[in-house]
């Protein structure tokens, strides 16, 4: 988990870096309400992964946990931040 992560992350540092056209990502930090629609994104498919798990649905839940996932990796490449970041606020709670 920790290694897809990892080179989830890379990738969208690549898109960030390089802004292929083809590339979702790489629009998310070109177009102006980019943030925006990672914020909105973030609001519902959290909002679907409560109604996913409501219903006991486990591949809906594993499904928006992966997108909460990506467009959360999306935000903290936004913000400048590392995948390190979030694995210090971890580690410092064990
Ligand atoms: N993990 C993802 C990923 N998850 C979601 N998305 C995109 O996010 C967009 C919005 O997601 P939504 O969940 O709203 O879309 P949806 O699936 O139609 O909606 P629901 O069925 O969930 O309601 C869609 O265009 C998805 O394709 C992603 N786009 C890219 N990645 C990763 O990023 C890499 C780089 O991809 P490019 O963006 O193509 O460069 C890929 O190889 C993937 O590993």
């Amino acid at each position: 988990m920790d290694e897809t992560l990892a080179e989830l992350f890379a990738v969208i540092e690549d898109r960030k870096e390089r802004l292929p056209e083809d590339s979702y990502t790489a629009s998310l930090f070109t177009h102006e309400k980019g943030e925006n629609e990672v914020l909105e994104k973030l609001g519902e498919e959290t909002t679907e992964l409560v109604l996913a798990a409501k219903d006991d649905d486990r591949e809906e839940i594993a499904h928006e946990s992966a997108d909460i996932v990506y467009h959360l990796l999306v935000l903290l490449a936004m913000k400048d931040m590392e995948l390190s970041d979030l694995e210090a606020e971890l580690e410092a709670r064990r």
